[in-house]
């Protein structure tokens, strides 16, 4: 199947932060979330994607095109919604989307309207005084019409109340109903990533340290739990952290490591969340 997003070996070196060797590809027909700890390079990888930051080596294909032959024409088949402050402040909604639309050779007017209907959102009233909320669901309605094929969100669902959250998600789920397209986003909100991505990247550092199918990831790490009479025969399987918790310990492991403890009577294997992978691997430092 086609890979509608390509990073190959991408390199891009800041003072301070540097992206290293960074390499996934999502399919289309697929959503993949793109997680990580703050400061971890997800917006900049973002930046490099679109061309807002250029890369010192390595290769980034869109709809299988090397971008830098033709990045006018592809980001017409992009839906961007960035994490920043993009449309005109002391225009209206009406206005911004007047600007932004002729830009678009498949802008679709309906498609917009239904939208905005949707998201409720005042067309009528300047980009500065609506909420943080509000201007997102702007943002997404102006990235969904123009029959974009691949959408690239950086936190799209940050400012968003739980609500218009998981319409958002029923909204990107309906996107991808068409399987000729794909949606990456980055976001904190990892129980979104468990209702929707089929795919997930995990940074940290400038590294990606899994990118991999969602129940993959999540089956690859196991929870073991247990009295503290029973640690020192789980410290013998390494885990890749353990801690103390008020009734034992909680471990955390490779998911085949930990298989090898199901059988004993005083443990406990959990599957562990996202956001669990996400908080030990984070703190034991875990890179590729
Ligand atoms: N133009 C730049 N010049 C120098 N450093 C930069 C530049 N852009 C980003 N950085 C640095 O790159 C690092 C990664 O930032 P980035 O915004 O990509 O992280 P992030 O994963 O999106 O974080 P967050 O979750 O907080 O949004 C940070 O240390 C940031 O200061």
């Amino acid at each position: 199947m086609e890979n509608i997003l390509e990073l190959n070996h991408v390199n891009k070196k800041f003072k301070g932060f540097a992206l290293e060797d960074v390499s996934f590809s999502l399919k289309k027909g697929f959503i993949m979330g793109f997680i990580g700890p703050n400061g971890a390079g997800k917006s900049t990888t973002i930046r490099c994607i679109m061309d807002l930051v250029h890369i010192d080596s390595g290769d980034i294909r869109l709809f299988g095109e090397s971008f830098h032959n033709n990045m006018k024409a592809l980001k017409q088949r992009i839906g961007f919604v960035y994490d920043q402050d993009v449309f005109f402040d002391d225009l209206t909604g009406e206005k911004n989307k007047r600007v932004v639309a002729p830009f678009y050779e498949q802008w679709d007017d309906d498609v917009f309207y239904r939208y905005i209907k949707e998201f409720a959102v005042p067309l009528n009233k300047k980009m500065k005084t609506l909420s943080k909320g509000t201007k997102m669901k702007f943002a997404l309605a102006m990235a969904l019409s123009h029959h974009a094929e691949l959408i690239i969100m950086d936190e799209p669902t940050s400012g968003l109340d739980p609500v218009f959250r998981k319409e958002l998600l029923d909204v990107l789920l309906d996107v991808i109903q068409d399987e000729s397209k794909a949606i990456f986003f980055s976001t904190h909100i990892t129980t979104d990533l468990e209702k929707v991505a089929d795919y997930i990247t995990f940074i940290i550092d400038g590294k990606v340290v899994a990118s991999e199918e969602t129940d993959e990831l999540l089956e690859a790490y196991s929870l073991v739990k247990g009295p503290k009479s029973a640690e020192p025969q789980v410290k013998t399987a390494r885990p890749i952290a353990l801690k103390e918790t008020s009734l034992g310990f909680e471990a955390f492991m490779e998911g085949s490591e930990a298989r090898l403890l199901a059988s004993k009577p005083n443990l406990r294997l959990e599957r562990p969340s996202l956001e669990e992978i996400m908080y030990y691997m984070v703190k034991s430092g875990k890179k590729n």
